[in-house]
Formats: C-alpha cells, structure tokens, sequence
C-alpha cells in the first residue's frame, strides 16, 4: 500500500529527501520572487559544438539536471531531457520547470550533465531524489561528455536571461563544447517579440519567441483557494515545440493529485452509514408482524446490522488517512481503501504559442471505478444487477416483487417525509408566533411558507405504491389473512406457486380483502389537506377582520365563499380575541393529522424496502456493496473534474449559463479490453458512471477556512455542495447563487487496445463494449438536443461557424456502427465532441498508469497539431517527449517505484502505433 501524507516528500522528481527539505520560512537564502501557484523556475537548454571523445558515430545527446542545495554538497538528480539524435548542435525540446512547492533558492546551483547515449533501450539517465553518488545506475549505454554548472541568482540576473556555459570534462579540464540556458517566462511578454536565438532543428529554422499574456480565465486568481484545497503535489514539465511556420510554442504539463481521493469517500461512507442506520430503525419500528415477516426481518437486521459495522469499520480506517491524496495502482486491492480512486490526478496542458491565446487542456486520469477486492470472478455490476434483477422477479414466492422504480419511488418518499415533517413544524411554529405578535405581514409570509411546504407533502403521497403497499402491510400484520382470492387481472399478472401462503404476493398489484378499508387511507391524507384549509382560511378571516376593525374603527364581518360552510362556524374571528388562541388548536391538529400520515406512510414504505432486502440476502447486500464502492470512486473523479471545470471557466459567462440551463457533459474514455478480468471491470465502470446521473451539484459562498466540497443526500440522490469565496461567488449568476441544483450527464466510450483485446476480437466478445458506445452515444445525442436548445440564439449561432457538431457526431455514428477492430477513432471523436461542448474529459484504463499515460500524451499532441499548428515534423518527436520525460513517466514512477512503462514487446506489438511508448521506456516490472 502506498498512502501519502500531504506535504511529505516522495520519491519523484520534484521533491527533494526529506533530509534536504527545509522549510522555507527559516531560511537564509534569498526565495525566487513567486506568483502564486505558478512554477518558480523555467528554463530551456541547448548545446553547441559538442566534441565527441571518439569519432564511431554521430551524437545522440541528452542532458541530465541535478540540483545542488545551498547547504548540501552533493548533487540531487532532478530530470533529464530527451535524446537528440545525430548532432552536435542538440536543441533540447523538453525544458526544465520547477514548482512553486519546490525548495529552491538563489543559492541553489544547477548542474548540468551532458550524454552521449550509445543504446536507447539501455538508457540509464534517469530521474530520482537519490544523490548522484548513491546507487548509480551503471553507465551502460551511455557515455558522460561533459558538465557545467550555475547559480539559480546568476541565469536570474543574467542580461538576457540566458547563461552561455563551458562544457568541461570530468577532470574540470577540457573544454567539449557549450551548454546555453535560456530562462522562460511563460505568459510575459518579453520586450521585442521575436527571436532570440535562432537555430536549425534538424532542419528546421526556428525562432525562440516568447510573447504571450495569461488571460484571468488560465491563472483564476481569485479563484485560489478552490483549487489549492483541492489539488496537492504537482508534477510539472516544460516543452517548446516548432510550429508550422517555425515559431516556438510552449507547453507546461502538470499532473497533480487530490484531496478528493479520499475526502469524498469518507463523505460518502458517512452518508450511506446514516442512510442504513435510519433505515435499520424504521424496519424495527415496522410493528407486529406476521411470523413469516418477522422472521425475514430479524434475518434482514442482522446482516444489515453487520453491513453497518462494516462501513463504520471502513470509515474509521480511512478517518486514519489524514491528508491522503494518493491511493496507487499498487493498492487497488486493498479492502480498507476499495471506496478510495485509484491514481486519481488532473492531467493538464497549458500551451503558450505565438498570435493564440493561452489555452489549458485538461484530462481528469484515474483507474477505471471498479471493485477489484470484490474481484471480477462473476463479472461486474452491469450483469450482476440484471441477473440478480431477473433472478428476483421471477423467483419471489416468499416475498413481495416490486420493481427497482418502485422501491427508488419508495425511499424518495420516505427522504421527503423525513424533510418535509420537521419543516412544516418549524413553519407552523413561526405561524403561532407570527400570531401571537399579532402582525399581518408576517402572519401572511409564515402562512405562506407553511402552505407550500404542506402542500409538497401532500403531493408527496399521490402514487400508486402508497396505497399498494399500506394493504401489502396490513395483510402482514398478524391476522392480516387474505379471504378473498387474487382478482383475475391480478392472477394473470403473476402465477404463485401452489404452497405459496395466502397472503404472499408477487407483482406491484393491489389484492383485495374485504376487511380491508381502502378509503381510510385517503381520508388521514385529506384530512392533512384539510386542516391547512382551515389554517388559511381562519388567518383570512383574521386579517380582513383586523382591516376592517381597523377601517371602522370597530368590529369585522365574516366574508363568504372561502371555506366550507361546516367550518364557517367555528373559523369565525372574533377581533379582540387573541390570535395565537384561535390559530393554535388548529396547528395542533395539523400536526396530528401530519403525524397519522407519516406514521403510516412510513411503516408501509419501509415494508417495501424490507421485500427488497428479503430476496437472496447476502447477494443482495454484497451487491450494494459493490455498486457503493464502484460509485464512490466514479463521485470522487467527478467532483474533482468539475470543481477544476469550475475554476478555469467561471470567468466565461456562456459556460456559467450551460451550468445552470444545460449542465455538463462528462465524458470519460475507457481503454479496457473485453476480455478476462476486465470485462467485469467495464460492467462495474458503466454502471459506476451511469449512477452519476443521481449526482447534481450546488454552488455556495465559502464561510469558514474549510473548503472542501459537502455531500448531502441518499443512494437515489446527492446534491454536492462547492464552496466558492464571497468575491467570486458574488459575480456568479442569480440562478446559481440561489442555489438551483446544476446537473451533469456521464457518457462513457470504450475502445479495448491491447492484446487482451486482440483475444477478445479474435476468440471471444466485443458486445458489452458495442453495446455501451452504442447506448452512450444516444446520451451524447440527448446532450446536444438540449444544448441547441437551450443555450442563446446568438451563441449558437457563433458555435455552429466555429464548430461541426453534427459532422463530428455523425462520424463518431459511423464508426460505432462499423465494428472495426481496436476503433481508436471512437475515442478521438468522442473527447473532440466532449470538448467542443465545454465538458469534463475523463481518461480510464485498469490503473490509469500505462494505457492511460499513452493515450492523454496522444491526445496532447493531438491537440497541438490540431489547435495549435504544431508543426507536423515534430509530431512524433514531441510524444516521444512527453512519454520519456514527461508527467507520465513521474506516474508510473510514484504508483509502481519504477520509470518504466508496464508494456512487454508482446503486449506493444497489439497496441495501436501511436499507443506504444519510445524505446527504452517500457518493460516489465513488478506491477
Ligand atoms: O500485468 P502485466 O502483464 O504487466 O500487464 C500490465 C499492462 O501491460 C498494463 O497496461 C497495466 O497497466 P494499465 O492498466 O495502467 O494500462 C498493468 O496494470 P497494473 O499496473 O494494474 O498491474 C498490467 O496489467
């Protein structure tokens, strides 16, 4: 297992060891002036004249960075760039970033090495916290040119910014060439907006530009503390790129992880142990019952009892995690960490090119949702829950059926009821108090309140499933004997078997008995009804009578025509009489006939719930096990995506109206084969996500320090609760600010790419992933329908001249439709799609190590070909960058302690072309 602490070092490339740490507010040293959040140090390398020792061949160069603390001696490996080949005038496209979170100093020196690799495939240079000195790789293919070092203070202070620096031999004697350091000041507008060196990339003329500005919507400055609570330890890389017209572009990549790792599961656990607690109670106070159901719910408490423990056990060993933001692949068996994510970061791009505006591209990576402890011996939550389903209907002779929507019906009105009662309470009592003040204004606004909220009650019993399920109830009581036989439409809905008892039914229907009063039941619920009636009535007639009094200077008269006439009498105000005196007897019969409802209403419906936890017990808990570990990772991911989504755009005034008229689309790429074991983890991943439609979000102004989201609700429903600082939350739109609940819509598209998948294609079944794209795709479709029409005319407009929508989703229509083998396209689609409409982007395999680490470089480069006119020579070379010295390499890194992609020739062999990693970065590891 590996968890983390917030803040602790690690071994990865930012951090240096803990012994060498040193905090920053008692130090000596002079601090690199900082802008909030943004790296300290930027700087981009390039060598000239490299003279190779012996003349066998031409130089493939690569430079590794070490990092001298003031007040170590020895060097710190840091990072490297890539391997250029055939010169002796390198360019080195990846650069070299140092975090904010990064202890470096003035005084810190930099030392660069430079190589000459011999064999890609045995390249050592590698990165680690571990002092050059210590554990050195062995110098196979690779040979050391040469080194220079510098102080942090003098490329800071240096004329142009650039460090022009002798490369010296081991000895320190000879001279073999020199190393040029450039520092980068990503977002600032240099003086002068073009080149500063110029120089042949194999070929290529390309001038170093840095002109740009960081638009408010990319840095989100106000915005902060959102986001500091949320993402911790970041990774960061820096690239430049040529572009088509042989500019430079730049590219920082960051990876950092969340506190949403953990914090939303313990959230989750938290509500699910009051959901079942609550519920475990109700079936006590369920009432006498029949041997036959008391029995069955003794055994249902017992091991919903247990279940409880359980999750209480879960959450007290998660509790113990305190600023865990990290659950690694390594883990994801873990019993006490199966609600936790596994590898959950935020991937994200942000590129600076000339004549564009800066642009973030972010990739939420995490493992596909999935109950891996649980294991996937019978498949995964999508088979589970339709065989169990099935198995249930067909199979409840010593239960009563009723079907998913009807128990959901069940525990959304037992959640309303339980809101609803102690509402209405409250507003009662501001009623009589508003009466005993003897005030009009605020007689009329507590009357009004209490009406609507009265009125939501009453609605909230107009179905079917109360009535079905009070006469369900009535024939367990004991004694509860059914005299008359099931009606014919009744019998031909469901056969019971021969020995079936009486009174144990099948099928949502009402039987009949003829003890049986149906009427009773619409007489408590009307007399609710009613007594609001003669509330609103009675506070009527004492405002009028208090105007009228008031007017003539004396005594009211009753006004006709608003209550019925047997109330008239007794409603009659009397103007001197007290108006607390008149209203209270009436409250206290609301309250009495509200109590006869709920106490009904509640023990028939909690007997719902206990048929649905009767059947095949066991299975039947084990499975909401299963569907509440898979949906807590799925909820953590989402939550995270969209409190980033919020921060980048909330400067966009057409984003915010999609949130609130629209919601967000989610869209989540999945890279797991159809075969094996990681079918059952597609079953459990679709129905992970397809649960995110219960999931809704709430924007609220931050009151205290304590920024972390809130979680409110119940399995059917939970409204995420993010909190905004006041500056911010002030400029959101009203509908927002008041709350309205901002919804969003999962889609997940599967595309299979490694050798498992070829099995699968070959010799087994693509269905399950056929059927999700096909099913998800409709979702995408629905999507769009109400994006056109509910976002504005003129924005629409302007949206269909930029974009193609509709070519995108007939394409994307195309081939899901054309079955091809391995259809990478579907994916490429998809995301398009998912980003053309402003939505969260989401990238899944297994472990989101490898697959995943291929697939978001692939699309980063994408993007820059696409958006960003990276010039097409440099397409692969700028992969090969970000998969060897890259954010994803540091992935890998942290989750398996090893810089090597999990892949054997075998496995690359199946993969996609432009899935398959550079040489010397994969191979087989202890994953
Ligand atoms: O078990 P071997 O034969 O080493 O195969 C690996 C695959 O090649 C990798 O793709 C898996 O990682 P991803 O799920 O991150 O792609 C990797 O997943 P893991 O890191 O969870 O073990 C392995 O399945």
């Amino acid at each position: 297992m590996e968890i983390k602490d917030e803040g602790t070092s690690e071994e990865g490339q930012h951090f240096l060891p803990a012994a060498q740490a040193i905090d920053p507010e008692d130090t000596q040293f002079t601090s690199i002036q900082k802008i909030p959040n943004e790296p300290q140090l930027e700087f981009i390398l390039a060598c000239k004249d490299l003279v190779a020792p012996v003349c066998d061949r031409k130089l493939n160069t690569a430079v590794q960075i070490s990092v001298i603390h003031p007040v170590e001696q020895t060097p710190t490996r840091y990072s490297s760039t890539e391997i250029v080949e055939g010169t002796k005038d390198p360019l080195f496209l990846t650069g070299v970033t140092f975090p904010s979170e990064y202890p470096i100093y003035e005084e810190t020196r930099i030392k660069l090495t430079v190589y000459d690799v011999k064999d890609k495939s045995h390249d050592t240079i590698r990165t680690s916290v571990l002092p050059e000195h210590k554990d050195s790789p062995p110098e196979v293919g690779r040979r050391f040119l040469g080194s220079a070092s510098f102080q942090v203070g003098e490329l800071l202070k240096s004329k142009e910014q650039l460090l022009s620096l002798s490369l010296r031999t081991s000895d320190g004697g000879k001279v073999v060439g020199t190393i040029e350091v450039s520092l980068v000041k990503m977002g600032e507008i240099e003086d002068g907006d073009t080149d500063h060196i110029t120089t042949d990339v194999q070929g290529q003329k390309c001038a170093v530009a840095y002109e740009c500005t960081a638009p408010d919507s990319v840095s989100g400055k106000d915005n902060l503390p959102l986001l500091n609570a949320v993402l911790k330890n970041p990774v960061c890389k820096l690239y430049r790129f040529p572009t088509s017209d042989n500019k430079w572009m730049q590219i920082r990549e960051q990876m950092s992880e969340s506190t949403l790792s953990f914090h939303i599961p313990k959230e989750l656990i938290s509500l699910h142990i009051k959901e079942d607690l609550c519920r475990n109670q109700e079936l006590k106070e369920l009432g006498d019952l029949s041997p036959h159901w008391d029995n069955l719910r003794k055994n249902v408490l017992t091991h919903c009892d247990q279940m409880v423990t359980m999750y209480q056990e879960i959450l007290t060993e998660l509790s113990k995690e305190t600023g865990s933001s990290f659950k690694s692949s390594s883990s994801k068996g873990e019993k006490t960490l199966e609600f936790v994510p596994i590898n959950l970061h935020l991937q994200r791009m942000q590129v600076h090119s000339p004549h564009l505006k800066d642009a973030l591209y972010d990739v939420i990576t995490v493992g596909a949702p999935a109950a891996h402890f649980q294991g996937f011996k019978n498949g995964g939550l999508r088979k589970l829950l339709h065989r169990f389903e099935t198995e249930r209907r067909n199979t409840g002779y010593q239960f009563i059926y009723y079907s998913p929507e009807n128990t959901a019906k069940a525990k959304e009105v037992l959640s309303n009821i339980n809101q609803l009662q102690p509402l209405i309470a409250t507003h009662a009592d501001l009623l009589l108090s508003s009466a005993s003040q003897h005030s009009p204004d605020s007689l009329k606004s507590s009357l009004k309140l209490l009406s609507e909220k009265t009125e939501l009650f009453v609605h909230a019993f107009k179905d079917q499933l109360v009535r079905s399920a009070l006469l369900a109830l009535y024939t367990a009581r004991p004694g509860g004997i059914l005299k008359k036989p099931p009606s014919p439409k009744d019998s031909a809905e469901e056969t019971s078997p021969q020995d079936e008892p009486p009174q144990l039914r099948r099928q949502d229907s009402i039987p009949h008995h003829s003890d049986y009063d149906e009427e009773e039941w619409d007489r408590v619920w009307a007399n609710v009804g009613k007594s609001l009636n003669c509330i609103i009535a009675t506070v009527d007639k004492l405002i009028e009578s208090d105007s009228h009094h008031k007017e003539a200077g004396g005594g009211g008269t009753s006004k006709d025509g608003d209550t019925e006439p047997s109330l008239e009498e007794s409603i009659t105000p009397h103007p001197k009489e007290d108006w607390y005196e008149q209203l209270h007897p009436l409250i206290l019969t609301l309250k009495e006939c509200m109590g006869e409802v709920v106490s009904r209403a509640k023990q028939c419906l909690t007997f719902v719930l206990l048929q649905e936890l009767a059947y095949s017990l066991p299975q039947c808990l084990m499975l909401t096990l299963r569907r509440d570990i898979v949906f807590s990772q799925a909820l953590a991911g989402l939550v995270c995506g969209f409190i980033i989504k919020l921060h980048t755009s909330l400067h966009d005034p057409y984003f915010l109206q999609q949130l609130h008229t629209v919601g967000l689309i989610v869209q989540y790429e999945g890279l797991l084969s159809t075969y094996s074991d990681e079918i059952g983890m597609l079953e459990d991943m679709a129905v992970g996500i397809s649960d995110l439609r219960k999931v809704a979000f709430k924007i609220t102004e931050a009151k205290s320090s304590d920024d972390l989201p809130v979680l409110t609700g119940r399995r059917e429903h939970y409204v995420v609760e993010v909190k905004l600082p006041a500056t911010v939350f002030e400029s959101l739109p009203l509908q927002i600010k008041e709350g309205q609940l901002l919804h969003v819509y999962p889609v997940l598209f599967n595309v299979g790419i490694n050798e498992q998948q070829t099995l699968a294609e070959r010799f087994g079944d693509v269905s399950l992933q056929e059927s999700i794209n096909q099913e998800n795709f409709e979702l995408v479709q629905e999507y769009y329908s109400i994006f056109m029409e509910k976002m504005p005319p003129d924005y629409i407009s302007h949206f269909q001249e930029q974009n193609d929508l509709k070519g995108l989703l007939d394409n994307l229509h195309q081939n899901i439709q054309a079955k091809k083998r391995k259809n990478v396209e579907i994916m490429w689609l998809a995301a398009t799609i998912c980003r053309k409409l402003n939505g969260i982007r989401f990238t899944c395999c297994k472990s989101a190590k490898d697959r995943t680490s291929m697939s978001v470089t692939l699309e980063q480069c994408s993007i820059l070909r696409d958006e960003h006119q990276l010039h097409k020579d440099f397409f692969i070379r700028a992969l090969d960058c970000m998969r060897r010295e890259g954010c994803r390499i540091e992935n890998v890194l942290k989750n398996i302690k090893c810089r090597r992609y999990a892949f054997n020739m075998l496995q690359l062999m199946a993969f996609p072309k432009c899935y398959r990693p550079p040489e010397g970065t994969y191979g087989k590891a202890d994953t």
